[in-house]
């Protein structure tokens, strides 16, 4: 309730998301652990003046609809969807109770609405009887004609980027929903039909976080930290193999596998980033196949796991720590290996070493350890 006016609101969330290409609709899609809708639903729930909402959305969706939002406060009900946002919008309008004075509609699809966007809409429409937020348009506008050239240039200083919620008097936004669909006339948004209608429409600051996610680029990337610590004890009989290099030494590690402890801590660093566990559950040290087996073969499996569950390695910095030998002159080998079985540039992998100045098992060159941290991103 703003100045003795009722307010609800619709939600536009029957689309189906074409150009984003998801599975599923971008509405459900997940940022923070929370479907895209339901970050909408929650700021019109938390607003001061909004009495209740309307979510619009796909017949085949309405059950999960109603799930997700169960025990949201205010939330009102579902209305189905149409083919376009605008046979959407009008579906909500006739679900609308009697005494609400003023209507906001809002695309699920802009989860990053403020708070203040939200009361400016709502005071401009009371106070003016409709309101739209905007934010200046930044890239210069051009027309272009039929054969894909340009034919002209729009005056950047009168160009405004049009977002939602648009706030309208009810009257205003009914009456201009009826002459549309009587004239047969679509547009993109709610403004443009009651403009049409001869209503005028007053702009509020939007702001250029309130996207509309459309497109892949506009999900918000996530960032995973993961860390990984490994040992191994020295043996006489073994190899000494660090990042898939086999370098001279009169000691090897034990191990089951390769014993390349290096690998093992990055392997580790990845897999809990992604939260996929640890080397022991993947390849354990119980399984004959993983018998003496590179661990940059390891490491291969490792990156189809990542890649199946949607990450990107942003980085990996890792240490080996260990007294003897010197490991300076294998480290950029190491650091190619491990970042081209990887499949990343080679400036998204350091590798390190240092010694623990003869303390500790290491120190006292029973064996070497290494430690790993990276990041993943997801898309
Ligand atoms: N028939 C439709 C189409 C769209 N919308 C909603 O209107 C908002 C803005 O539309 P848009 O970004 O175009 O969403 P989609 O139609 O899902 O996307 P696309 O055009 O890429 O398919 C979205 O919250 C969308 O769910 C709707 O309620 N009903
Ligand atoms: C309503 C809108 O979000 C204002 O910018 C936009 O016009 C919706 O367009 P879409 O093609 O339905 O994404």
């Amino acid at each position: 309730m703003y100045k003795n006016q009722k307010i609800a609101v619709i939600i536009a969330a029957a689309g189906f998301g074409k150009r984003m290409g998801s599975g599923i609709p971008k509405q459900f899609l997940e940022i923070e652990g929370k479907p895209v809708l339901v970050k909408t639903a929650l700021a019109f729930s938390r607003n001061q003046y909004v009495d209740g909402f309307f979510v619009v959305t796909a017949k085949e969706f309405a059950e999960k609809t109603q799930e997700l939002l169960k025990g949201i406060e205010k939330f009102q009900g579902v209305a189905e969807g149409g083919a376009e946002r605008q046979d959407s919008v009008y579906n909500g309008l006739k679900l609308l109770p009697e005494d609400i004075g003023c209507v906001l509609v809002h695309d699920a699809a802009r989860p990053f609405v403020t708070q203040e966007i939200i009361n400016a809409v709502i005071e401009k429409t009371v106070e003016e009887g409709a309101a739209v937020a905007a934010v200046p348009v930044k890239d210069t506008i051009k027309m272009v004609n039929e054969s894909g050239r340009l034919s002209c240039t729009l005056p950047r200083n009168q160009l405004k980027s049009i977002q939602t919620p648009q706030g309208f008097q009810r009257e205003w936004i009914v009456k201009a929903y009826s002459q549309a669909f009587s004239e047969k006339f679509y547009g993109t948004d709610d403004a443009v039909l009651v403009e049409r209608a001869g209503f005028p429409i007053c702009l509020v600051d939007g702001d250029y976080t309130n996207i509309k996610i459309t497109t892949k680029e506009d999900m918000p990337m996530e960032y995973r930290v993961g860390t990984g610590y490994d040992v191994h004890r020295f043996d006489k009989e073994r190899r000494l193999i660090l990042g898939g290099v086999d370098i001279p030494f009169e000691l090897g590690l034990a191990g089951h596998s390769d014993a390349d402890v290096l690998v093992h801590a990055v392997m580790d660093a990845l897999l809990g980033a992604a939260a996929l566990g640890d080397i022991g559950k993947h390849f354990p040290d119980t399984d004959e196949r993983y018998r003496g087996i590179s661990s940059m073969k390891l490491l291969e499996q490792v990156l189809q796991l990542l890649e199946a569950s949607g990450y990107c390695i942003g980085n990996i910095d890792a240490t080996i720590i260990a007294q003897e030998p010197k490991l300076m002159p294998f480290i950029e080998d190491m650091k190619i290996n491990i970042a081209e079985t990887l499949k990343i540039s080679h400036n998204k992998v350091n590798i390190k070493a240092t010694t623990t100045e003869r303390l500790g098992f290491t120190g006292r060159k029973e064996g070497i350890a290494s430690e790993a941290v990276c990041i993943l991103n997801k898309i």
